[in-house]
C-alpha cells in the first residue's frame, strides 16, 4: 500500500510531499486507511506487515513514503509503462520502495520531523533552512516517475489535508472555499483512489466546503471518520 499525504510545506509551497515529516497525520492516515480499506490480498499484506512492522519498530514514526535526495546511482529506472492505473493500482515492482523503507534511518527521520516543524517559518534569514528542507522533502510532482516505481502492486490511497491545500487560506476559516475546478479533480482522484481529507476541522463544516459523496472524511483530528456516501 501506498500512502500520498498532501499537505503544504513550510515553504507555503502547495505541493505534494513524499516525506515522514507529518507524523501525527500521516499515523492518522494509516488508521483511517486500516478501517476503510478493504482486507489486504496476500501480495499486499506482505508489503504491509513491512510498514506495520516498521510502525512498532520506530515507536509510531509516519508510514510515509521516504526518499532521500536522489542521486545518479540510486535513481531507479524510470518506469517503461505508466498507463497502467486500474482501480487505484499500479503495476510496478515494490522492491526498491522496501529496501528503502528497510535502510532508511530512523534517527534521521526523526530529525527531520523535527526540522520539518517550524512553528513559523521567518523571512530572509532562514533560506538556507528553507533550501535544505526542500532538498530533504522534495515535491513529489517532481519524482512522478519514482512513485510511480515505487507503486508497483500496491493500492495507492490519497489523503488530503484542506486548509490551504484543497483551499487558500484567507482571514475568516468560515470563508476557505474551494474552487470549483479544484473539486472537479478531487472528483476525479476519487474515481481511481479512495480519497480522504484528513482535517482538525469538524465533519459538517468541512463537508460543506467539499460536498463530495465519494470521500472519506476524518475529521475533528481524527476522532470522526465518515466513509463515502456516493459511489
Ligand atoms: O488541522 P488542519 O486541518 O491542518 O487545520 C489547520 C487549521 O485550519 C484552519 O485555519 C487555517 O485556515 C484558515 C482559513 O483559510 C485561516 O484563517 C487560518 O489562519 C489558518 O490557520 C481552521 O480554521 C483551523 O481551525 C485549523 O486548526
Amino acid at each position: 500500500m501506498l500512502f500520498i499525504y498532501v499537505s503544504v510545506s513550510p515553504t507555503n509551497a502547495p505541493s505534494l510531499l513524499l516525506c515522514p515529516s507529518l507524523p501525527v497525520s500521516a499515523r492518522l492516515a494509516y488508521a483511517v486507511s486500516a478501517r476503510i480499506l478493504p482486507p489486504p490480498s496476500p501480495h499486499r499484506s506482505a508489503v504491509s506487515s513491512q510498514i506495520r512492522r516498521r510502525l512498532h519498530e520506530d515507536g509510531g514514526v509516519s508510514p510515509a513514503v521516504t526518499l532521500p535526495p536522489s542521486s545518479p546511482s540510486s535513481k531507479p529506472p524510470p518506469p517503461s509503462n505508466y498507463d497502467s492505473v486500474i482501480g487505484g493500482f499500479l503495476g510496478f515492482s515494490s522492491n526498491h520502495f522496501i529496501k528503502r523503507l528497510e535502510g532508511s534511518n530512523v534517527n534521521g527521520w526523526i530529525d527531520s520531523m523535527r526540522a520539518a516543524s517550524p512553528t513559523r517559518v521567518k523571512s530572509s534569514k532562514n533560506y538556507q533552512e528553507k533550501c535544505s528542507w526542500i532538498l530533504y522533502h522534495p515535491s513529489a510532482l517532481k519524482l512522478f516517475d519514482q512513485i510511480l516505481f515505487c507503486s508497483k502492486g500496491k493500492q495507492i490511497m490519497f489523503f488530503l489535508d484542506y486548509d490551504r491545500t484543497l483551499s487558500p487560506i484567507v482571514a475568516d476559516p468560515d470563508k476557505a472555499f474551494m474552487t470549483r475546478k479544484m473539486r472537479g479533480t478531487l472528483r476525479d482522484v476519487a474515481k481511481y483512489f479512495p480519497t480522504a481529507i484528513v482535517t482538525g476541522r469538524c465533519r459538517d463544516k468541512v463537508f460543506n466546503f467539499v460536498k463530495l459523496g465519494e470521500l472519506y472524511y476524518a475529521t475533528s483530528h481524527g476522532m470522526d471518520i465518515m466513509g463515502p456516501t456516493k459511489n
